[in-house]
């Protein structure tokens, strides 16, 4: 019987084939050199993942959120910065691509570090302060369906999961593009934002991470 292997499979495969067990770092460059060589994958790639790692250290958050997991490429950059009490939670909402984020992470050896929950960002968020005991985040990324960053970006602020403080990094903001997202937080007078000039992951097309802190 022939197998239909999905990509999410080859970039699983390619990490145990590559990657040294609890070795973070191998497994971002094994998925890199994949993504880069063989098949491009919308993994946040390693150009905006430099980015996303110098915000992660900046903020140095004991609360994480990051809204979208996929392959779990993103999940263990964050997760390999994070100080031993942080809590990091990533929602996925495809159960096939959460088996195999579950299977990158531990891979990587940081299964103990984030709680992959399965599900809809917009069921979960309301849930979040009772379920894992969370007061407010410190850190968001939003990497998920660019249709959906605006409306749970005002459900985290109507559930009081951003304060004073709080860093939110969208990515895509220009590839695939979330206009409405940006349009909102730039007339806001909560957000101080600013974006990060990058490339799209893999290519040379333009793109931004948009940085966004909330000030009030
Ligand atoms: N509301 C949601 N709640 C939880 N998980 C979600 C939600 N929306 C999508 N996801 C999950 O994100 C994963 C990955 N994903 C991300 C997107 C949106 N991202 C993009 O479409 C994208 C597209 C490009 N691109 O086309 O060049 C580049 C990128 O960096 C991107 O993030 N769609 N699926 C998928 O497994 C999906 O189940
Ligand atoms: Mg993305």
């Amino acid at each position: 019987l022939v197998q239909f292997v999905s990509l999410r499979q080859r970039i699983l495969s390619a990490v145990q084939k590559n990657a040294t067990r609890g070795d973070p770092r191998s497994v971002i460059r094994a998925i890199d050199q994949f993504c880069s060589q063989k098949e491009w994958a919308m993994n946040v790639g390693n150009e905006k993942g430099c980015i996303l790692d110098s915000v992660v250290s900046e903020v140095n958050p004991a609360t994480v959120l990051e809204l979208g997991t996929y392959c779990g490429y993103s999940t263990v950059r964050i997760a390999s910065l994070l100080p031993p009490y942080a809590k990091f939670i990533t929602l996925e909402f495809n159960p096939d691509f959460a088996a195999v984020a579950r299977q990158v992470i531990a891979w990587a050896g940081l299964e103990d570090k984030v709680q992959l929950v399965e599900g809809a960002s917009s069921d979960w968020i309301p849930k979040i302060k009772e379920q894992f005991g969370i007061k407010t985040f410190d850190l968001v990324f939003l990497d998920h369906w660019k249709e959906h960053y605006l409306s749970d970006t005002k459900l985290m602020e109507e559930c009081g999961l951003l304060r004073k403080g709080s860093v939110l990094l969208a990515d895509n903001v220009i590839c695939p593009g979330a206009p409405d997202y940006v349009e909102y937080v730039r007339s806001s007078p909560r957000y101080k934002s600013h974006y990060f000039r990058s490339h799209l992951e893999y290519t040379k097309a333009e793109e931004n991470l948009w940085y966004l802190g909330i000030i009030e």
